[in-house]
């Protein structure tokens, strides 16, 4: 049996984010995503004839075989001074062919005098009628007692006359939200006990994060015998978002241990979640708890040598039991432990933290995240000062100099110039080559020096490149930080390199990125 449902409301709430608009083959996609995962709950969105995509999904998803979810269609309860059965959207409700109907109806006396304008007891009625006509054509009804919170500290008496009238029609689930998201677990505990007063009905929560307490108010609400969370995969919606099912999973099985039954996938959460955000087409949040970039990723050197010694000495759980890696991150707070980690990662060979090399390393790799390397986000960089440091790597070629002319004609056009002079094999390379820009020209003249040599340095291409100012010093004479990201056939890498004149942090960068292939090659041993 299990202990709690979930419920994902992403193709309904999280479509409200003002960032999401999901087409129908994107809602059918991240159906089956959610069902693959094991969400017990779909809510497919709104199906009313002024929403044609979600008309047409019910229609779809209803044709499709999913393992496990059941599909719920979302709507109102009816109007006022009309019947159920005549309400157009609750009809609509019924032709979606939706085995689940959830509806939302007014807890907030505020919001039923003032908003839907009608009496407090027209209102009542609303409710209980709605949720008895779709009984009649569904499988389960869902109450969504919106704004439930606000609405019991305006006036309990009424809030909880809601919740009654919900019972007496018949719902399955009456699910408490915070819609305004501004309840603070403390209130929202003490609410729950008073509504488990009145009611027998199975309780859920559904959750907002204006007050950053989304996923907070969901465990607690499960904590007074909530039996379902409604929520939304990676926290999207509306405003500052839904309470994020991707957290309140793993904090479900991970530190209530309850039994939910997307338990067993909990390992492809960190996946689940990246393809979501790929539908959606959203950057992933690299700080979201457990599936994020940076949830494992350990920068301070005194951390970095505390996980190699007791990995639980700085992390919460295993990373793996959500699918995700530890990351060691490069910069100027590392200490000896991660230069002897990244050493056996590259090299393959167990070296001492007190070894003067690995000390010489160290040294190196600390002056220039000084000076502005970021060797995080150039790994490739990094990699070549380790090859170098520890006589790994021998250039096979040496520069004699290197120039850039800018030529601006009567026309205004800009050409740059560039030329190369490369010893190779004891050989002399001089290359000139032009360039849509210096960097451009400079790249093309060295590659050019060394494809007589190396052939496949043809097919090696400069795809990226960025320039950023460092340090408060912004004049002409500030450092510069350059960037870039090489790639072949077989893959990507990224380089830096940092100056205080562009070019040279430029030519840095590139004798990097060339190295890196030219090291990569030579322990295929394919040589020429
Ligand atoms: C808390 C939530 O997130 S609820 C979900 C919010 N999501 C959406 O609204 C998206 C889908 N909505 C829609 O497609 C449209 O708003 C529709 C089709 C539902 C209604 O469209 P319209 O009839 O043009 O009304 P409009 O959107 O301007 O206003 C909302 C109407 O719903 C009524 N209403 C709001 N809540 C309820 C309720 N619980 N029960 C009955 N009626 C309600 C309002 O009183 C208002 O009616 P009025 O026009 O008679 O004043
Ligand atoms: C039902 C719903 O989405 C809310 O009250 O926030």
């Amino acid at each position: 049996m299990q202990d709690v449902f979930l419920y994902d409301t992403t193709l309904r709430d999280g479509n409200q984010d003002r960032k999401i608009s999901l087409s129908l083959a994107d809602k059918l996609q991240v159906a089956k995503l959610l069902d693959t995962f094991g969400f017990d709950y779909i809510e497919g969105g709104w199906p009313n004839p002024s929403n044609p995509t979600d008309v047409e999904f019910f229609k779809r998803i209803g044709e499709m075989q999913l393992n496990h979810a059941k599909v719920a269609a979302f709507g109102s309860t009816r109007r006022p001074k009309i019947l159920a059965e005549n309400d157009p959207l609750l009809q609509a409700l019924v032709a979606s062919g939706a085995p689940v109907k959830t509806i939302f109806g007014k807890s907030w006396d505020l919001h039923v005098t003032d908003v839907i304008r009608t009496t407090l007891e027209e209102n009542l009625d609303m409710i209980e009628s709605s949720i008895r006509f779709l009984q009649e054509h569904s499988e389960e009804v869902i109450y969504d007692a919106e704004h439930f919170f606000d609405g019991y500290k305006a006036n309990p008496q009424y809030a909880l006359e809601t919740i009654k009238a919900a019972t007496l029609g018949g719902a399955d689930f009456i699910v408490l939200c915070d819609t305004n998201g501004g309840t603070m677990p403390w209130e929202l505990q003490g609410i729950f006990e008073e509504v488990k007063k009145v009611t027998d009905v199975p309780l859920g929560i559904h959750a907002h994060n204006d007050s950053g307490v989304g996923v907070a108010n969901s465990l607690v609400a499960v904590k007074s015998s909530a039996q379902m969370i409604q929520g939304v995969l990676n926290g999207y919606g509306e405003r500052c978002g839904n309470a994020d099912l991707t957290t309140i999973a793993a904090d479900l099985v991970l530190k209530l241990q309850k039994n939910v039954y997307c338990g067993k996938n909990l390992k492809e959460l960190r996946k689940v979640s990246l393809a979501l955000d790929q539908i959606v087409n959203l950057p992933s949040d690299v700080h979201s708890p457990y599936v994020g970039d940076a949830a494992f990723a350990h920068k301070g050197g005194a951390h970095i040598d505390g996980v190699m010694k007791v990995s639980r000495s700085f992390e919460h759980v295993d990373p793996k039991l959500v699918g995700n890696n530890r990351v060691f991150v490069t910069s100027d707070q590392a200490g000896g432990s991660l230069v002897v980690e990244k050493i056996k990662e590259l090299l393959h060979i167990e070296v001492d933290k007190k070894d003067p090399k690995v000390q010489n390393l160290l040294r190196l790799i600390k002056e220039r995240e000084n000076a502005g390397w970021h060797f995080d986000s150039a790994e490739a960089s990094f990699e070549m000062l380790v090859y170098r440091t520890l006589g790994r790597f021998e250039s096979p070629f040496s520069v004699e100099n290197y120039r850039v002319i800018e030529d601006r004609s009567e026309q205004g056009v800009s050409v740059s110039q560039a030329s190369v002079k490369l010893r190779v094999k004891d050989e002399i390379s001089h290359q000139v080559a032009e360039g849509d820009g210096p960097v451009n020209a400079l790249d093309a003249a060295l590659r050019k020096a060394l494809v007589p040599y190396y052939p496949y340095m043809k097919n090696v291409h400069l795809k990226d490149f960025k320039v950023r100012v460092l340090g408060s010093n912004v004049g002409s004479d500030a450092h510069v930080r350059v960037w870039s990201t090489f790639g072949d056939e077989n893959g990507v890498w990224h380089v830096a390199g940092v100056s205080t004149n562009i070019i040279e942090a430029s030519w840095f960068a590139l004798v990097d990125g060339l190295s890196y292939k030219l090291y990569q090659e030579s322990l295929k041993g394919s040589g020429k």
